[in-house]
């Protein structure tokens, strides 16, 4: 079994808008509606792939119930801690240009008590499961070692956790030694401090997260693909099918899936990397987060290119 832990869920809404322009009022075209945050998305994915799943979380209120019943609709197992307070809604508005603009709100505020649930609900889950996704962000309330705790605790009982987080939380949480990381570029400029960054400043990092005890890392580049790395395998750059991308939010978390699907599946390494790009790719073509067509992988699989590193 996998385990999806999305401590901050979502109702993410795409409204499809004319041209954006602050201050003027807007009528929308079209309004899709799915459950998200990070770690439902990946749940769906690995889901279509037909991998065993259960999305847990700290969830709550109106919003919190309207997750569960569209999980529910989708065939997906959860199994949720509920908390006081209601859980957000994320915006994406896209225009005629495809031009995406997120607004995504910071979640409910959560208890110590509540928090303690979480941990014990993480360590019983984390007793039959392979791996253990941690994606997006913390709601209020959290210290920003909330994953670190998670990872630790995750990891004692033999299962493999797998994060995807950014900022002060990614930071801490590497001194818990995740099984696999997978920051976006912004994401590393942002943990760094830095505005631009070589590739060879990249492969230090890298090096630097390896040597931390870190076993995958992948950096996602968007349309331009993924760098990965295995310690003492060395690294890729995998290169994606050319798309006319429709939405690529929720490219992350599909590679994220397509690759923790891979492992589970004890498939190669060059395999495990290429789903995991061809999750993004076929992603990106749909309005909806994670809600990929899996005859897209099998035709992207052989598309992705894969170039060998010399970065570490
Ligand atoms: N426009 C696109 N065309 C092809 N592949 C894409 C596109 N956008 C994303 N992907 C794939 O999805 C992966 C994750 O996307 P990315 O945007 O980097 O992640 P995040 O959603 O975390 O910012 C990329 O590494 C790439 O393989
Ligand atoms: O938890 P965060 O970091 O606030 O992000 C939440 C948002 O991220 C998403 O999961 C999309 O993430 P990615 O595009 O980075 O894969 C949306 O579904 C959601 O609205």
């Amino acid at each position: 079994m996998i385990t999806t832990v999305t401590l901050n869920p979502a109702i993410d809404k795409t409204y499809r808008i004319r041209e954006l322009k602050c201050g003027r009022i807007h009528r929308v075209q079209q309004v899709t509606e799915a459950p998200g945050g990070k770690g439902i998305n990946v749940a769906k994915v690995l889901h279509r792939l037909g991998q065993q799943v259960v999305a847990t979380g700290l969830i709550g209120g109106y919003n919190g119930q309207r997750i569960c019943h569209l999980l529910d609709e989708m065939h997906i197992n959860h199994d949720f801690c509920r908390v006081s307070g209601e859980s957000r809604l994320c915006l994406n508005m896209i225009d005629d240009q495809g031009v995406g603009t997120e607004v995504l709100e910071p979640g409910p505020a959560i208890s110590p008590a509540e928090w303690k649930r979480m941990k014990d609900k993480c360590a019983d889950l984390a007793k039959q499961s392979s791996f253990v996704v941690f994606s997006g962000s913390l709601p209020l309330g959290l210290d920003q070692s909330a994953y670190q705790q998670l990872v630790h605790l995750v990891q004692q009982s033999g299962a493999k956790a797998v994060l995807d987080t950014s900022g002060a939380a990614f930071r801490a949480a590497l001194d818990a030694c995740p099984f696999m990381v997978k920051p976006n570029l912004d994401e590393v400029r942002q943990i760094l401090g830095a505005n631009m960054l070589t590739r060879e400043e990249i492969g230090q990092v890298i090096q630097e997260w390896h040597q931390h005890g870190v076993e995958w890392i992948a950096v996602s580049l968007g349309a331009e693909g993924a760098i990965v790395s295995r310690r003492d395998a060395g690294a890729w750059l995998a290169i994606p099918p050319q798309i006319e991308a429709v939405n690529p939010v929720g490219s992350g978390d599909s590679f994220v899936a397509g690759f923790v699907a891979g492992l589970a599946e004890h498939r190669s390494l060059e395999e495990c990397i290429q789903w995991a790009v061809a999750c993004g790719a076929a992603n990106a073509l749909e309005e909806r987060a994670g809600e990929i067509v899996p005859d897209r992988i099998r035709e992207f699989n052989p598309q992705v290119k894969l170039v060998r590193l010399s970065i570490t």
